[in-house]
């Protein structure tokens, strides 16, 4: 019998997300969901590497239903005390930073579920990069039982305030189950008013590496 496989115009997905599985089970369940609907749209996972909290969850749930895995973990973190075991392909970075490149290179968008000050920075550093126009993947926001209703509150009313442009008010594209928000991001399409447009970007990026070179040689 043939398999019913949803086409997509993604191949890898990034998930950032609680180290934590959070107090409330629906947490949890979000994120097998989430993992759930990767594998049956035959996504691969991106991801911080490790297995505690929710990050283990997701991380478990795609390997186990075949997907693949990529962990992208710094060598600080490695320590299996504080990560625990990592599933699937691990890629071992120097840094934080490092690790934020590196998630953001190898996938074709972005998914936050719940979590804390890391999954928030991670999330931003994404929304940030897209208002800029460095990269043009749409950015999800999975917003299990209202968690984020806070934070999309506070972008309504920098928008209203005049800190973030009208224009830009939709680059996170929110929904409230894995299925709704993947279907919204595959419809994404990206804003095109970045202050610093792709190419340019990393021709400067070039430029100020060069440069930097030669203040160290000097
Ligand atoms: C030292 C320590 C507390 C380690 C906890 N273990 C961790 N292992 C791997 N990645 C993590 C860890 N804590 C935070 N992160 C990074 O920050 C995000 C989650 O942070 P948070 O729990 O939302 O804030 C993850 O997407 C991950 O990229």
């Amino acid at each position: 019998m043939e398999e019913n496989i949803v086409k997509s115009r993604f191949k890898r997905v990034c998930v950032f997300c609680g180290s934590k599985t959070g107090k409330r089970t629906c947490y949890s369940d979000a994120a097998l969901e989430l993992g759930q609907e990767l594998v049956s749209r035959r996504l691969d996972l991106v991801y911080g590497g490790g297995s505690v909290g929710l990050m283990g969850l997701v991380s478990k749930q795609v390997h186990g239903g075949g997907g693949h895995v990529m962990g992208i973990i710094p060598k600080f973190l490695m320590d299996k005390e504080i990560t625990g075991e990592t599933v699937g392909e691990v890629r071992l970075v120097a840094d934080m930073h490092q690790r934020k490149a590196e998630m953001a290179r190898y996938s074709d968008c972005f998914i936050a579920l719940p979590g804390g000050y890391g999954t928030l920075e991670e999330l931003l550093e994404v929304v940030t990069w897209s208002q800029l126009g460095i990269h043009d993947k749409p950015v999800g926001l999975l917003n299990v039982d209202g968690y984020y209703n806070s934070l999309l509150s506070f972008i309504n009313t920098a928008v209203e305030d005049g800190f973030i442009k009208p224009s830009q008010h939709n680059i996170i594209v929110s929904a409230p189950n894995a299925r709704e928000l993947i279907q919204k991001l595959e419809e994404y399409e990206p804003v095109h008013d970045g202050v610093v447009a792709k190419a340019k970007w990393e021709a400067e990026q070039a430029e100020f590496n060069a440069s930097l070179q030669t203040d160290i040689a000097r």
